[in-house]
């Protein structure tokens, strides 16, 4: 997808706005399991990813993106909460300085040390990610937990590919990686709702789709995350790139609907 998506220079911890002004359906959200409605109408998750539409991983100050070539339907996601098909355009992480903390979600009230997102948008209604992103059913993000456990066997090549982009604005050619080895056994259960961007521009375009079973990476892979920087190879201050999460915002009447029971 397109990276020239230009965000706001805003403090890491994006602390700007608590919420867009009139925002009433801004994430990331507590999902409290109890409030959360099963909807037997909810399908089951359907990805076809393409590893050779694999492009690049960046470091664009905030997290570090893997991106994909979106300009044809090969990388995509459909079912689940969706009435259209999505395309792949990037994932990325959250992550703590430590490991009691890092998800943007939590799962009563429950913190996780990093979270990942696979973004896509809707490419049957739009041509574009840039159209897609300022509508309310242009995208799907799917959120995973990590939990700090075994080594994660295809997150390694991901995590041997950070240092060369230690520095904001920093890229480096990053190709034939399958996304799939990164998501739970199980995709049939999640919890999703209507939210938006987790960092500027914070539009409420996004079906978030946040999986119920985690997936584990080794205390190693994560601390190389922590390795990266948020600023650039000029500035004389090196800022570590952790805690790049969002605050929680609140839920203003939404209701999380979950496909399990
Ligand atoms: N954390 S997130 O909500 O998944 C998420 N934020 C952004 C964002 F700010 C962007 F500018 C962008 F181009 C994205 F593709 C995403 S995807
Ligand atoms: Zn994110």
């Amino acid at each position: 997808c397109s990276s020239k998506y230009v965000l706001s220079q805003m403090h890491p911890m994006w602390q700007g706005p608590l919420a867009v002004p009139g925002g009433d359906r801004q994430s990331p959200i507590d999902i409290v399991v109890r409030k959360s409605v099963f909807d037997s109408k909810l399908k089951p998750l359907v990805t076809n990813y393409d590893p050779q539409t694999c492009q690049q991983i960046w470091n664009n100050g905030y997290s570090f993106l893997v991106e994909y070539d979106d300009t044809t339907d090969k990388s995509t996601l459909k079912g689940g909460p969706l009435q259209d098909q999505f395309r792949l355009c990037q994932f990325h992480f959250h992550w703590g300085e430590s490991n009691a903390w890092g998800s943007e979600h939590t799962v009563d009230r429950r913190l996780f040390p990093a979270e990942l997102h696979l973004v896509h948008w809707n490419s049957d209604k739009y041509s574009l990610f840039e159209e897609a992103v300022m509508e309310d059913n242009g995208l799907a993000v799917i959120g995973i937990f990590l939990k700090v456990g075994k080594r994660h066997e295809g997150l390694q090549k991901l995590v041997d590919a950070l240092p060369a982009i230690r520095h904001k604005d920093s890229v480096v050619e990053f190709t034939r990686f399958d996304p799939a080895c990164l998501l739970p056994a199980n995709t049939d259960d999640y919890w999703t709702y209507h939210g938006s961007l987790t960092t500027p521009p914070l539009t409420e375009s996004v079906s978030w789709i946040v999986m119920k079973q985690h997936i584990e990476v080794s205390h190693d892979q994560l601390a190389v995350f922590r390795s990266l920087l948020f600023t650039s190879a000029e500035e004389d201050v090196q800022k570590s790139m952790v805690n790049n999460f969002r605050v929680q915002q609140s839920l203003c009447g939404r209701t999380v609907r979950s496909s399990f029971t």
